[in-house]
């Protein structure tokens, strides 16, 4: 494992008969990047080639002969670090948050001249987080009140949490496909933030707390009953499944994919 090989492909290796993958870790030494670093080290059919972090040169991906980079670093340098990518022609699967309709269309201008090239971007890569995003949207159409609230550890840099963006934003989509008007609830407040930041009309409500990791509920209400879906991650491994499979897919969906529910037959 190197940042600083000499500027040349090295002939993948292979694993009984698959190729071995080579992979670099952007935001190496973070909370998710460490979890990422151990579970590819530990997965036979991937080879760890580069570790970077704040500060490192990106060449080295390329100079290690990275084939997939995986980013869990800060929504205001995944940009830059996705167009390396791409201009390297190295696959992209994209942890980090921070993406909205202007930025996915910036990536896919980019991808454009490059159709070989990957770029995956999952707000989660949990299957119990996709799953409740699943029901949401299905249970969505019968309930007329509807509030997500996103709690994560203190530590988290953006808020609310891209899970809950795009939670929202599925859960919104799916009421106008059913000709739902917006929700009858109140929305005004006696101090500012009360009734949380408002996704697409759906309101979100952040909550971050000492001992949490990362874990979110959808409330929906009607008439007499209420219907509430909570997914809870205790620990970062419950994400490195869904990090693998995209790593392991990704070679073979170029283009622009966001979220990696159809990886999963969801
Ligand atoms: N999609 C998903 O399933 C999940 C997504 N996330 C998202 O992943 C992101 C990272 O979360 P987390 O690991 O907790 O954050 P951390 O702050 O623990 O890690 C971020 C890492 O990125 C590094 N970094 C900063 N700038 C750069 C750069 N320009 N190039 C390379 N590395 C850089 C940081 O280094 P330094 O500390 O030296 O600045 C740090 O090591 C967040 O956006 C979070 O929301 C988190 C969990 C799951
Ligand atoms: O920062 C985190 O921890 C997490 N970030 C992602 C998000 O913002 O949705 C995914 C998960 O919630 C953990």
């Amino acid at each position: 494992m190197t940042t600083s090989a000499p500027n040349q492909q090295p002939a993948p290796t292979t694993q009984g008969d698959a190729p071995v993958i080579n992979v670099g870790v952007l935001g190496a030494r973070g909370r998710m990047g460490t979890e990422v670093v151990k579970a590819v080290n530990d997965a036979d059919d991937l080879e760890l080639v580069a570790m970077v972090d704040e500060g490192d040169w990106l060449f080295g991906l390329a100079d290690a002969g990275t084939q997939v980079v995986v980013d869990f670093t800060r929504p205001d340098v995944v940009m830059d670090n996705i167009r390396f990518c791409i201009d390297n022609n190295i696959h992209c699967v994209v942890g980090t948050t921070g993406f909205d309709e202007s930025r996915l269309a910036t990536i896919a201008e980019w991808l454009a001249p490059k159709p070989e090239v990957g770029v995956i971007i999952a707000p989660n890569f949990g299957i119990g987080a996709l799953l409740l995003m699943k029901f949401a949207q299905e249970a969505a159409r019968f309930f007329p009140s509807v509030e997500v609230i996103e709690l994560h550890h203190p530590n988290k840099v953006d808020a609310p949490s891209g899970t809950a963006v795009r939670t929202a934003r599925l859960i919104a989509e799916a009421r106008r496909a059913a000709g739902m008007p917006p929700a009858p609830d109140a929305t005004s407040e006696g101090l500012a933030g009360a009734r949380g930041a408002d996704v697409d009309g759906v309101p979100v409500h952040a909550v971050r707390l000492a001992g949490l990791v990362a874990h979110q509920e959808v409330l929906m209400g009607t008439s007499g009953e209420t219907l509430t879906l909570r997914h809870d991650s205790y620990d970062r491994a419950s994400f490195m499944p869904g990090v693998l499979l995209a790593v392991r897919e990704i070679g073979g969906r170029p283009g622009l994919t966001v979220g990696i529910e159809h990886l999963l037959g969801l």
